[in-house]
């Protein structure tokens, strides 16, 4: 009898010793509070520090309503379906969306330093070569492009509102090897930005914020050109509730800006009906792509609530592979799910190699690292 009382005692000692853990990440917890929007942070599924991943994991465990495995029934692994997939996906033209944090590079915590490995970038660039690819990150597109380094491909920053396009459609040279007519560099793409009336309102509004909040200690403000982000990930949870208060006063101000969040981070944006679902379907027209052809196959890679609108259109659409990069359950609209960036890399370099060793057609080298 004692020792069920000693049991009893010691579980509910570790339970709440966890759920202080759980909220401390901002992770949801059943008697957390949802006061603030800051507390309804949703977890960080890739984020590279071990023992916060432990966690995670460990709270996966203990979550039983909802464990991975379970999920992972509704949103298989891409990996585990890659051959399934790519059957489907014969003769198909594929058009690659990638996410850029926590999906090309781990969530750190310096924006500034979420810079993407070697290795990713040469799968990144070697699936640029065959397939038409896009990058749609809610960064200014100047700064993604920074990161990844590549000419090769499409860049929308500003969460799809700031897109270089190309001057032209392109055509893919036979369904199977995606010519490269992409030179952004010499001026021949064309910017597509349908929040440019709001950029002196935003300039000011992340002056406005830099001064408001630069007296709680680790919170920063990210200008991303058409919207911005005020980063909570290095600020004490103590002052979650005072920098939430201080965003709102000056969205009030601003009524025709919107918020929302996303990891660690509240973000501002204009209140305009287009996001990176939008996006999606903007490349897809001025690559010819958007037609009712059976064998388009747009594929999407993001980790992000703001991906969920590119997932939801391709939903939509009844055809093409939208993916997760989660290592917790979560509701997606996606169709298929991989852990971590370290998944991502694992799966684009399948990618090209598919692509490689089912063309009969003679493909030139592609021109990366
Ligand atoms: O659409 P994305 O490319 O996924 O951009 C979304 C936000 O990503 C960045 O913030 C996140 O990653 C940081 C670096 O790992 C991390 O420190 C931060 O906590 C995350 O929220 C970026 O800095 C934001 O501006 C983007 O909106």
């Amino acid at each position: 009898m004692n020792y069920m009382l000693i049991l009893i005692a010691t579980l509910k000692i570790i339970k709440t010793k966890i759920n202080k853990l759980q909220e401390a990440m901002g992770v949801p917890t059943s008697h957390s509070t949802k006061r603030t929007i800051i507390f309804k942070s949703k977890e960080d599924a890739s984020i590279t520090d071990c023992n916060e991943r432990t966690l995670i994991r460990r709270r996966v465990l203990i979550n039983n309503s909802l464990p991975y495995d379970s999920w992972m029934v509704k949103h298989p692994s891409a990996l585990h379906s890659f051959d399934r997939l790519m059957k489907s996906a014969m003769g198909m033209r594929i058009i690659v969306f990638l996410d850029y944090d926590g999906t090309l590079s781990p969530i750190v915590n310096d924006p500034d330093r979420a810079f993407m490995s070697d290795e990713m970038r040469a799968a990144v660039c070697e699936v640029a070569t065959y397939f038409p690819t896009a990058i749609i990150s809610g960064r200014s597109r100047e700064k993604v492009k920074d990161f990844v380094k590549l000419n090769n491909l499409y860049y929308a920053g500003s969460h799809g509102m700031d897109i270089m396009a190309p001057s032209m459609a392109l055509e893919s040279s036979n369904g199977k090897h995606y010519d490269m007519a992409l030179n952004t560099t010499k001026g021949n793409g064309v910017p597509f930005q349908p929040a440019k009336k709001f950029l002196p309102a935003i300039q000011q509004i992340v002056r406005r914020l830099e001064n408001e909040v630069k007296d709680i200690k680790g919170a920063r403000v990210e200008d991303n050109g058409f919207c911005l982000s005020v980063h909570f990930r290095q600020v004490q949870e103590q002052d979650y509730g005072v920098l939430e208060k201080k965003v709102k006063r000056v969205l009030e101000e601003n009524p025709q800006f919107r918020l929302s969040e996303g990891k660690k981070v509240l973000e501002i944006r204009p209140s305009i009906e287009w996001n990176k679902g939008n996006a999606v379907e903007y490349f897809l027209d001025i690559l010819g792509l958007n037609t009712a052809s059976s064998n388009i196959l747009p594929l999407y890679i993001g980790d992000d609530r703001t991906d969920e609108d590119a997932f939801k259109v391709i939903k939509r659409r009844g055809q093409g592979y939208p993916i997760v990069v989660s290592s917790i359950p979560r509701e997606t609209n996606a169709f298929y799910s991989l852990r971590d960036p370290s998944e991502v890399l694992i799966f684009l370099t399948k990618l090209a190699k598919w692509i490689k060793t089912s063309s009969s057609s003679s493909i030139s080298k592609p021109p990366c690292p």
